[in-house]
């Protein structure tokens, strides 16, 4: 279904700010619920480097669905809206929420797919020894690297159901990340980029992992403790340089069902007459998946890895009041036509083994693989 309104391009997120700013402006916008999530809302899912072309939409039919109930919003371009059009859309939208009702329960099996003709293994070890070469010779501090994994898909694919099913069978597998699933991409993180209500703003930085069976205190270990700082400094130091007033609480251990993290929440005082994007655009790509200094982490991904795609960019949404939760899209795949792609990566400092670094891709790859019948 076409959108009521989307941005074209590969935008920086200040400029797709500056667009979702106007938008929110001039938009007619009759909500009377008023809590997040109602009203004029923007899904959005940015690259992990501007390269890549951003899915920033507003849908013409939305279900929302929160425990205090239900609600339906219906957006629409008009240069001259009458209440004919407003209630034809409204039948509209009614009907095909019942046709999507009768026709399509994604049914909550595994998706079969094909075992990835390759691990990458080797060359994911090659990248991390390379990144360790490059850190130790001061190049940089911190370089997260990433690796993909390719399942082509079983029989005849519709992308649209399979994203559905992904999405349904990560809700129900690891309820405490958040589920998104934006043009293709589908997965549950449990990393908050930022989330803003009001003029306030709160982001939970993870970095330094245990995989199951590894056993070490997190807490203890020097070289994921420092590995953390990194990034929660990437996150805060670029704050402080906006006179951002924030707190930081932490590290804790967040405990996931395929892996454990080191995390820190990060509370801030969104500055008068700024954005959720102008923040965004200040503290992204976060050294959680690029690296410190940031440059040269980036270019260092860039000329060893394909393209991320959006995988490790912003995913969520918007609204018109400056509120939203933009997440980093981490455990994830993309839906492709007979394919599903798989990311997932680790953050190598001076002292990093490639063998280590690659089990902890591979616990990172838990979500989507426990997803998937793999023969
Ligand atoms: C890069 C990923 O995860 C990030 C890297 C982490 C680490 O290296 O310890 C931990 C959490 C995430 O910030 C990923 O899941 O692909």
């Amino acid at each position: 279904m076409n959108p009521a309104w989307s941005y074209q391009g590969n935008p920086a997120l200040g400029k797709a700010g500056a667009a979702w700013f106007l938008v929110s402006k001039h938009a007619k916008v009759d909500d009377p619920l008023q809590h997040p999530g109602t009203g004029l809302i923007a899904f959005a899912s940015f690259g992990f480097s501007p390269e890549t072309p951003a899915v920033f939409e507003v849908p013409r039919f939305l279900f929302g669905r929160d425990d205090r109930g239900s609600w339906l919003t219906v957006a629409y371009q008009a240069h001259a809206p009458t209440p004919e059009l407003a209630a034809s859309l409204r039948a509209e939208a009614l009907a095909w929420r019942d046709a999507a009702k009768a026709s399509r329960q994604p049914p909550r099996t595994p998706i079969p797919v094909h075992a990835p003709k390759q691990t990458g293994r080797t060359a994911y070890e090659e990248n991390v020894a390379a990144a360790v070469a490059a850190i130790q010779a001061g190049e940089a501090q911190k370089i997260v690297m990433a690796r993909r994994v390719e399942y082509s898909l079983k029989g005849e694919p519709d992308p649209q159901e399979i994203s559905s099913r992904l999405a349904e069978l990560l809700g129900e597998k690891y309820p405490s990340c958040w589920i998104f699933s934006i043009g293709g991409l589908v997965g549950a993180t449990p990393e908050m980029l930022l989330e803003a209500r009001d003029n306030r703003a709160h982001a939970r930085v993870l970095a330094g992992t245990a995989s199951p069976g590894e056993n070490i205190n997190l807490l203890e270990s020097r070289k994921n403790l420092h590995e953390h700082e990194v990034a929660v400094a990437s996150v805060t130091e670029p704050l402080d340089a906006l006179e951002v007033e924030l707190q930081t609480a932490g590290p804790y251990l967040l405990n996931l069902p395929n892996l454990t993290h080191l995390a820190t929440d990060v509370s801030l005082v969104i500055p008068p007459h700024k954005t959720l994007f102008y923040l965004l655009e200040a503290i992204h790509p976060t050294a959680a998946v690029g690296g410190l200094p940031r440059r040269a982490a980036v270019e260092f991904i860039k000329s060893h890895e394909p393209s991320r795609g959006r995988y490790a960019g912003p995913v969520g949404w918007v609204d018109a009041r400056g509120g939203g939760q933009l997440a980093l899209a981490l455990r994830c795949a993309q839906v492709e036509k007979r394919s599903l792609v798989a990311w997932a990566g680790a953050g190598i400092m001076a002292d990093s083994d490639p063998e280590t670094e690659f089990a902890e891709t591979e616990a990172k790859l838990a979500p989507i693989r426990d997803c998937l019948e793999i023969d």
